[in-house]
């Protein structure tokens, strides 16, 4: 079957194909919220997360929030490792700034992974960890026969062990989070902002979430879906631009125009490339897309059948049956994206001329989903890699190290397996 020729499972037909039970027992670190859930009550939690998230005050302090960090976080760090010339891995760190990033809006509190002399916060060193371990550990529970991890979910060994590990750690941390922003202590921003600046507020304050669990499981979701997906692509991104010299030198073509209008900051004299600025920068879309093309954040999409179904292309599903589909393969069909579709070619997502994005459907690019459960962080997501990508390539050099060896782990989120070690040049201009 070829998925991209199939919008019928995300778009036409998708109330037969949800997410269904399984997924929900895998991971019920999340169950009840909207991340596992479908039907009408996905509906609802959907048209609430989506409301908060597009609210223009959020997108300001998104914004606001990922500036702030860049300036005062990542590129103060980059000139560090840059004047000692030290390499470092770089998907660590974008682990450690998402983790940061992502928790600013929504908690309205900077954990402060990033820096270094923060890292004896073990709640949050330790939240991180068991977002990892409940990627990779959620991935092998996919592939294995429910019978057999529900017996060792019984037994508490094995992976399920891991998972219970992490469950205590990610309740902790949800739990520990509510509590700091219902006392209302060490938040992002001024008294009036903090009174809805954050998306936490929203929830705490709606009667459909005041039940704990929902609203710990909510947290523990909106973690997972904001933090390594961005952090893995920014990854990938790097290590694509350093094989591909050229497609840095235009990328730096189309920040010119903007960078000759503006003033750089500090004593290294580095810019710091605004989301305002970056929005109509079609050549970085087109970059990031490519990226996500062949390395898909997520994957993987699991759906079960409801009803017995034709699928267009004659094959035949069953009710109750497991469909798997790879985001990750689809991105790499010959017949969906031609012969070079192995090649790193940001190109083919422009029109004739280069000034716009080609119109792609997002069943054939799947990797922000497609249809009723398309991602609600699209376009924060492009914001903060634009804004990262920007700022670092136009005050830095990017060279990953050699004799690494570079290939994807098997967990829900593509991070790399081994990490990427990569050096920084600061770029005399
Ligand atoms: C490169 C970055 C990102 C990628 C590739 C990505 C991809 C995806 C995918 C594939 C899904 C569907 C998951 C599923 O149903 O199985 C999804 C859902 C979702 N994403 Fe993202 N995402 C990214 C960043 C973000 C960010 C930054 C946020 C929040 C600020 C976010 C919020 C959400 C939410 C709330 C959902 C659930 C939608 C629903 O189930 O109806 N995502 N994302």
């Amino acid at each position: 079957m070829r998925p991209y020729k199939c919008p019928t499972i995300f778009t036409t037909n998708y109330t037969n194909f949800p997410k269904g039970a399984e997924f929900a027992d895998i991971f019920d670190i999340v169950g009840g919220s909207l991340f596992t859930i479908d039907g009408e009550p996905s509906h609802q939690q959907r048209a609430k997360v989506k409301g908060a998230l597009s609210n223009p005050r959020m997108a300001a302090t998104m914004a606001a929030c990922c500036c702030d960090k860049v300036e005062n976080g990542l590129l103060p760090f980059f000139r560090r490792m840059a004047s000692t010339g030290t390499p470092f891995d770089v998907q660590e760190l974008m682990s450690r700034f998402m983790f940061d990033l992502a928790a600013m809006p929504f908690f309205g509190v900077d954990p402060g992974l990033l820096s270094s002399e923060m890292l004896q916060d073990r709640l949050h060193m330790d939240a991180a960890v068991a977002l990892d371990t409940f990627m990779e550990v959620g991935f092998s529970l996919l592939m294995t026969p429910s019978s057999y991890w529900k017996l060792m979910r019984w037994l508490n060994i094995g992976p399920e062990r891991k998972l219970k590990v992490a469950r205590t750690v990610l309740r902790e941390f949800a739990a520990e989070m509510m509590e700091r922003r219902k006392m209302n202590t060490c938040f992002v921003g001024n008294e009036d902002e903090q009174e809805d600046g954050d998306i936490l507020s929203c929830f705490l304050n709606d009667p459909d979430y005041a039940d704990d669990d929902l609203l710990r499981a909510m947290i523990i979701g909106y973690m997972f879906a904001a933090r390594d997906t961005v952090g893995t692509t920014l990854t990938w991104i790097f290590y694509k631009l350093a094989q591909n010299p050229n497609i840095v030198s235009n990328i730096r073509k189309e920040l010119s125009p903007i960078a000759s209008r503006k003033a750089a900051v500090g004593v290294d004299a580095m810019l710091i490339f605004e989301p305002k600025e970056t929005r109509s920068l079609v050549y970085l879309k087109a970059v990031l897309y490519e990226t996500l093309r062949l390395y898909p954040a997520a994957p993987l999409e699991c759906k079960t059948v409801v009803a017995d179904y034709i699928m267009p292309s004659g094959h035949e599903v069953h009710a109750g049956d497991t469909i798997i589909i790879s985001i990750h393969s689809m991105g790499r069909m010959e017949g969906a994206w031609g012969e070079d579709c192995l090649h790193y070619k940001p190109d083919r997502w422009l029109s004739v001329g280069g000034n716009n994005m080609r119109y792609v459907p997002s069943h054939k690019f799947l990797a922000f989903n497609s249809g009723p459960r398309m991602c609600l962080g699209k376009d924060i997501a492009i914001m903060q890699m634009k804004t990262v990508i920007a700022s670092t390539l136009w005050n830095f050099d990017v060279e990953v190290m050699d004799g690494q060896t570079i290939q994807p782990k098997q967990a829900c989120i593509q991070q790399m397996k081994n990490g990427l070690i990569v050096k920084l040049k600061k770029r005399e201009m």
